[in-house]
């Protein structure tokens, strides 16, 4: 579904990422896990084309980054996103189901709401949302668009366990999702993930959950 191939990206004389390979199988939950700097946002950003690619490929479900095409494939979330502040939970979905098709389907846009939890307060101007279901309203446009691979940096960060039990009960239930996920905590890797990418000195190595935190078992997160 993913596949990167002997990319790397600079940044001045630094070298971030080198050489890098990884695939990422259809319906694998893929946590891509580095310390600080080590380069993940680096690496989603050349997978999505945001960064220009110099050296390597990269495919996504079969297309290259390179063509327009793909982009109907991915759906981003970023670990800061904008949302509109003075409008309702339901409002915001329609807003971004609008930027899909003129017709906006009303039936997706309450299965989404419904499935993180958002239906009954979807009628709140989302400025008195709390920010897990800040949280959890991104994650409900990023399934509207229903792209087969999600793209997610840090969905969990600054959520207290409660608010990060539930974006991870979430992520978990999308079994047929293909899904890579920047990630600093063991706990969800462990709760969510069936595979790791760990990048290191701008290479990565791949594991699968098992493997990854037999061996990384005795470090408490990557912070
Ligand atoms: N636009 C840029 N210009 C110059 N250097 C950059 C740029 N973007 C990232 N870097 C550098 O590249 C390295 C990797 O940054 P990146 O943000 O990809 O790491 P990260 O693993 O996502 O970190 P974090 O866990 O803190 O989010 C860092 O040393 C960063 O300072």
């Amino acid at each position: 579904m993913i596949q990167i191939k002997n990319v790397s990206q600079s940044f001045q004389k630094k070298k971030v990422l080198d050489d890098v390979h990884l695939s990422v199988d259809k319906y694998e939950r893929c946590a891509l896990v580095g310390r600080n700097g080590a380069g993940k946002s680096t690496l989603i950003h050349t997978l999505l084309g945001l960064l220009p690619l110099k050296q390597g490929t990269i495919t996504l479900d079969g297309q290259s980054n390179k063509k327009q095409t793909w982009k109907k494939n991915v759906s981003y979330l970023p670990e800061k996103f904008h949302l509109y502040q003075n409008l309702t939970g339901i409002e915001n979905m329609q807003f971004f189901a609008s930027l899909q098709s003129k017709k906006m389907n009303d039936e997706k846009i309450e299965e989404k709401l419904r499935m993180v939890s958002l239906w009954e307060d979807r009628s709140k101007q989302i400025s008195n949302y709390s920010k897990g279901m800040l949280q959890r309203l991104g994650l409900a446009v990023v399934l509207y668009f229903d792209s087969e691979i999600i793209i997610l940096d840090e969905p969990t960060s600054g959520l207290d366990p409660i608010g990060r039990n539930e974006i991870l009960s979430i992520i978990k239930s999308l079994t047929n999702k293909t899904i890579l996920m920047a990630s600093h905590h063991f706990e969800e890797i462990r709760k969510v993930c069936t595979h790791v990418a760990y990048l290191e000195d701008g290479k990565i190595t791949k594991y699968t959950t098992d493997e990854f935190l037999e061996k990384y078992a005795s470090m408490e997160n990557f912070v």
